[in-house]
């Protein structure tokens, strides 16, 4: 197989395609998410992912290359990383006893082709005390996250159940892209 090319800073992202075996070499991308003016979230996820991986930096010609990008969306509306811990605080409080959908958007270059795809993961969430609230941010996880929590971390406590891929919600869903990378190879 080319070489595979991750352009994400996410170490979400890496851990999981290391974790199922699939090599690859993480680069950065020079595109500037901007969250606004996209009507249905998971155009603006691909949209993203494409953008991304388009702007990949340092790919040889030939190579495959990887971009995603992850939102929560709840009652239609979407959150992203959140700016400071306010805006983690109002997420958090929004998402307390509720359902709502983790989306990635995945773009792969790959052969000339660029194939984008989404994955869509349900996520039922507990009641939080403020309490819980609070110390979860003191933590400080919520912060580099989309809807302000870590379903691999310390916020496996606030989920009650999931409906869909586990590591779509991490950042990557990586049996989609492995049979997707596969179609693509020819190789299932
Ligand atoms: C919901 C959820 C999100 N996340 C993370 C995955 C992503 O890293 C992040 C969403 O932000 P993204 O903008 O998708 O990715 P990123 O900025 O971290 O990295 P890059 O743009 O360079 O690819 O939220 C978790 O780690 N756990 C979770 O449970």
């Amino acid at each position: 197989m080319a070489g595979l090319y991750l352009a994400s800073q996410s170490p979400r992202r890496t851990e999981l395609l290391t974790q199922v075996g699939i090599d690859h070499i993480v680069v950065s991308s020079t595109y500037e998410e901007a969250n606004k003016g996209y009507d249905d979230p998971i155009e603006m996820v691909k949209e993203q992912a494409l953008g991304k991986a388009r702007a990949a930096v340092g790919v040889p010609e030939g190579s495959i290359v990887l971009g995603a990008d992850t939102i929560v969306v709840l009652d239609n509306q979407v959150l992203g990383k959140p700016h400071d811990e306010s805006e983690a605080r109002h997420m958090l409080e929004r998402l307390s006893g509720q359902v709502h959908s983790v989306i990635t958007g995945v773009a792969l270059l790959i052969k000339g082709q660029e194939i984008v795809f989404h994955n869509e993961t349900k996520v039922y969430f507990k009641k939080l005390a403020p309490f819980e609230i609070e110390s979860y941010i003191a933590s400080g996880e919520p912060m580099d996250k989309a809807g302000a929590y870590g379903i691999q971390g310390k916020g496996a406590l606030w989920v009650e159940k999931i409906e869909g891929s586990y590591t779509n919600v991490v950042g990557l869903p990586v049996e989609h892209v492995y049979d997707e990378l596969c179609k693509a190879l020819g190789a299932k």
